[in-house]
C-alpha cells in the first residue's frame, strides 16, 4: 500500500477552553474521497481548516508526506465552500486567472504577453472542463448557483492541488443540479487524480459519492462542562464494504447527523 499522504496522530484542536476536537489518530492515502458527516457544530469545518492550514492543531500533528504539515494554505490545497468562494468582481475567466497571474506577477496581479495567454488557455481548458465554456465573461453574480460552485472548483483546481477540501460545496443547490454537480466531482477526482475530503450533511450524498466515510461524534461528555470534550471519528467506513453496513447502524449515524436540530414532529 502507498504512503499516507495525510496523518494525523493524536490531534486535538481548542478553541480557548472548548475542545472541538480529541484525539484524532488516522491516515489518509492518496486518491480516498472522504465524506464527513456530523451535528453541526461537532468540528467537520475546523478539520478542513486544519488541513488547508488556515488553523493549527492545539495538540498533537498533522501530517502531510510524512511532514508536519504546512501552516499556510499552498497550492498543494484547495478547497470549495457552499457559497462565496469566488470574487464577486471578476469574470469567470479572470476569477479562475488570477492565482496563476498573482504568482507570475505578485505586484500587479495582471500578466502580459506570452504569460498572458498560457495562463488564458489553462483557465479556459479548465472552464471547459467544468462546463462553462460559455460563461466566461459573465459576473459570479450572473450565474446560477450551480455555475457558481463549477467556477469555484475550476478555480480550485487551476493550482493543480493534491488535495481539494469541499465543505458542504452542494449544499445550497437543487437535487437536479447536485446531481450533475455528482458526476462532475467524480469525473474530476479521477482525471485530476485527488485526494478529497467533502463535508456534507446528506448522508446519501456521502455514501453516493466518497470511497470513505466518516463520522464525527463526542464519545465523551461532560453535562457540567460540555466544552471539555471534542468530537472523535466514531465511523470510519470504507464504503466498497458499505452494502455490509447494518440497518441499525445506519439509524445511529442519521440521529448522530441530526441530533441537536428541531424535531418537525
Ligand atoms: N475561530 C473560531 N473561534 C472560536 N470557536 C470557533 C471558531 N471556529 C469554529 N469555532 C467553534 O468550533 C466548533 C466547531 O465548528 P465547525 O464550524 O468546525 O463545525 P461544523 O461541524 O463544521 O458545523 P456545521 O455543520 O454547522 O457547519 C463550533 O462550536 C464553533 O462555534
Amino acid at each position: 500500500m502507498s504512503q499516507p499522504i495525510l496523518s494525523a496522530r493524536n490531534l486535538y484542536k481548542d478553541y480557548g477552553d472548548t475542545c472541538v476536537l480529541e484525539r484524532l489518530n488516522v491516515d489518509i492515502y492518496p486518491g480516498e474521497f472522504i465524506t464527513v458527516v456530523g451535528a453541526s457544530g461537532c468540528g467537520k469545518s475546523t478539520f478542513l481548516k486544519l488541513i488547508l492550514g488556515t488553523e493549527q492543531a492545539s495538540r498533537g500533528e498533522l501530517l502531510m508526506d510524512n511532514q508536519p504539515i504546512i501552516h499556510e494554505p499552498d497550492e498543494q490545497r484547495g478547497i470549495v465552500f457552499q457559497r462565496y468562494s469566488v470574487f464577486p468582481h471578476l469574470s469567470a475567466l479572470d476569477n479562475v486567472m488570477l492565482a496563476d497571474e498573482l504568482s507570475h506577477s505578485r505586484l500587479l496581479g495582471k500578466c502580459f504577453g506570452k504569460h498572458r495567454q498560457q495562463i488564458l488557455k489553462r483557465a479556459s481548458d479548465m472552464l471547459a472542463k467544468v462546463g462553462l465554456s460559455h460563461a466566461l465573461n459573465r459576473y459570479p453574480h450572473e450565474l446560477s448557483g450551480g455555475m457558481q460552485q463549477r467556477l469555484a472548483i475550476a478555480q480550485a483546481l487551476m493550482k493543480k492541488p493534491r488535495v481539494l477540501l469541499l465543505d458542504e460545496p452542494f449544499g445550497a443547490l437543487d437535487p437536479g443540479i447536485r446531481a450533475d454537480m455528482h458526476k462532475l466531482i467524480h469525473e474530476l477526482w479521477h482525471q485530476q487524480q485527488l485526494t478529497i475530503f467533502m463535508v456534507t450533511h446528506d448522508i446519501a450524498e456521502g455514501f453516493k459519492l466518497g470511497s470513505r466515510l466518516w463520522v464525527f461524534d463526542k464519545v465523551r461528555h461532560d453535562p457540567q462542562a460540555p466544552e471539555r470534550f471534542g468530537a472523535q471519528i466514531t465511523y470510519d467506513l470504507s464504503l466498497s464494504q458499505s452494502s455490509t453496513l447494518k440497518q441499525s447502524e445506519l439509524a445511529t449515524i442519521q440521529q448522530t447527523i441530526h441530533q441537536g436540530e428541531p424535531s418537525n414532529e
